[in-house]
Parts: C-alpha cells; structure tokens; sequence
C-alpha cells in the first residue's frame, strides 16, 4: 500500500532518479569496459599470457631449407620422361620366362626331335610353353620356314592367332591349317 501511495503522490520520479544515480556494480563490471583494475574481480582478471621456454638448441639449429615443391608442368615432364624410359627398358629387356622344371622337360624333348604330345588344366602354361618352343625351334633351325605351327580346329587356330599376336604368323598358320585338312581329306 505504500508503495502504490508514494507512486499516487509522485515519489515514483525521486526513486528513479536515485536508482539510476547509483548504477549496479554489476552492469559496470560486466557489460562496460573499464580499464579501472578495481572494478575487475580476481577471477575475471585477464590472465598474463605465460612466456614459452624451447629447448636451447630449437633456436641453435639452422633452419633447413626445405626443397621447392615441382610445378605441375615440371611434374609432366618427369612423368613423361619417366614413362619414356621404362617403355625403352622394357623393348630393349623384355621379362624373361623361366620355365618350370614340367615345362623344361617337355622344351628339352622337343628339341631332341620327339613327338610329344602335352595337356593340362586351364592356366598351367601350356601356351607360355608353346611360345618358347616356336622361339626355340626358331633360333635352333634359322630359315625363316623351319617351324610351322598348326591347329586342328578352326577355333584353336583363331585362338592360336591371337595369343601369337602377329599377323604373318597367323596368315601362315591359317595356310598351313587348310594344308593340313586337304592333306588328312585325302585331297591331295
Ligand atoms: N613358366 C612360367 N613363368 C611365368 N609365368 C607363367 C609360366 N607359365 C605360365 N605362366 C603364366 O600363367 C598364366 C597361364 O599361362 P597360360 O596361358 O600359358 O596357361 P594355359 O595352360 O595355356 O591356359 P589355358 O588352358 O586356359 O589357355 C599366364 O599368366 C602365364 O603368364
């Protein structure tokens, strides 16, 4: 009641004006910035940044100079060279086989001359055998018509083809496979 009663006779103005002559200390502290030190309490103090300490031989030690990184254009130059010469490496030393001891044994006796007839499962290396067997057969007797290869179906003649990879090769075993037929037809 006495409240509403000062606030009917006017007061109100006075109890204004007083409360604002005396602003909180926390708005003061809180939302103003000061540079009066007493205003901050202790545990709002800014803290004082501690000095690092390194090790002595962090400064002692001379920078390395660190390598410059390449150009992307310097970058394709040395892809390109790179690419150059492992393609040079690989025409001029081609991987040599080395045949298996089962693989050796059949190249020794068809160098010997005997008929050999040999088979195995899918990817034990009959056709790797067969190709040093051509190169073989081909270095030991040197005319260029000393080794002929042959197929007895058309289908492994066009599989011949392929994995021999050479278009004189195969125009000649196409030949000598219609030889071959005319021959075992009796035709001729
Ligand atoms: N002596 C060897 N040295 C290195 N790799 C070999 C050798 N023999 C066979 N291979 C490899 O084994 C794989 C199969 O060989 P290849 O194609 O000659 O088998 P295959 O018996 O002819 O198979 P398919 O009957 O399926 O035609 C190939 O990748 C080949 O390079």
């Amino acid at each position: 009641m006495k409240a509403i009663e000062d606030a009917l006779n006017g007061n109100t103005i006075v109890a204004t004006a007083s409360r604002a002559s005396q602003p909180l200390v926390e708005s003061r502290t809180y939302n103003k910035r000061t540079s009066d030190p007493a205003l901050f309490e202790k545990d709002d103090a800014p803290s004082q940044k501690k000095k690092r300490h390194l090790p002595p031989s962090w400064s002692e030690e001379p920078r390395e100079k660190t390598a410059l990184r390449p150009t992307s254009a310097i970058m394709k130059h040395q892809i390109r060279d790179l690419s150059r010469t492992s393609s040079s490496n690989a025409t001029k030393r081609p991987a040599g086989v080395f045949l298996s001891q089962e693989q050796s044994q059949i190249l020794q006796l068809v160098e010997e001359g005997t008929s050999v007839f040999y088979t195995g499962s899918a990817g034990t290396g009959k056709s790797v055998l067969l190709r040093e067997i051509i190169k073989t057969m081909k270095k030991k007797h040197k005319a260029a018509d000393a080794v002929a290869i042959t197929a007895s179906t058309g289908k492994s003649t066009l599989m011949l083809m392929r994995s021999l990879n050479s278009r004189v090769q195969a125009l000649r075993l196409v030949t000598l496979v219609a030889l071959q037929s005319i021959r075992l037809l009796g035709l001729a």
